[in-house]
């Protein structure tokens, strides 16, 4: 770990924001490494997320992310991606205070189209536009708080929202 070293900013929001799109736009034209906690999980446990919830279920999962955020928010001097659901445990809301935050926003037609039927989201299966909206109201209180920026995304390209973020942090 390289002492003082942060991450430039930190994505959150819903599975459809675009974090992971937005990421990587960002690290190009910033011209830093790009780091995602879904793919750190996946990589310290050779499993998909998807096959980590019916393998170990979501209560293991949390706390391997919850894991892979504190390590990643220590160091990585990038930009970091968190997973959707990475905010709601309080020790990360907690480890987030201080780092340059932001909430990508997304209404909920736009976010279930986005992810459509996609059966890499083990929590949208089923009816994703019901279980979209369960998880965009019970969490979108949480993705405010601990957001140092909002970033709406709806009607944008990625590339719109990357700029958007750009001209925040210029
Ligand atoms: N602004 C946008 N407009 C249209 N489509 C988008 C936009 N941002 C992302 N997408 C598309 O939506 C899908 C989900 O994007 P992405 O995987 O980046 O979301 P995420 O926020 O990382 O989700 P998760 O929390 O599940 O990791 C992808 O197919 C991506 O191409
Ligand atoms: O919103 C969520 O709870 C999730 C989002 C994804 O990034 C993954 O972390 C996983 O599918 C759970
Ligand atoms: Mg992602």
């Amino acid at each position: 770990m390289t002492a003082g070293a942060r991450p430039v900013v930190v994505l959150v929001g819903p599975p459809g924001a675009g974090k992971s799109t937005v990421a990587a736009l960002l690290g190009e034209a910033l011209g830093l490494e790009v780091r995602d906690t879904d793919s750190d999980v996946e990589a310290a446990t050779g499993t998909a997320i998807a096959d980590l919830f019916v393998t170990y279920g979501e209560d293991r999962f949390r706390a391997l992310e919850a894991e892979a955020v504190a390590t990643a928010l220590a160091e990585h001097r990038g930009v970091l991606a968190l997973g959707g659901g990475a905010v709601m445990r309080p020790a990360t809301q907690e480890a987030l205070r201080g780092h340059t935050v932001v909430f990508l926003d997304v209404g909920l037609a736009e976010a279930a189209s986005r992810v459509g039927l996609s059966s890499s989201r083990p929590l949208l299966l089923g009816n994703v536009r019901s279980q979209m909206k369960g998880l965009l109201d019970s969490r979108r209180p949480t993705y405010e708080a601990v957001a140092t920026h909002v970033v709406s995304t709806d009607g944008r390209t990625p590339s719109e929202v990357a700029e958007a973020v750009l001209i925040l942090l210029a």
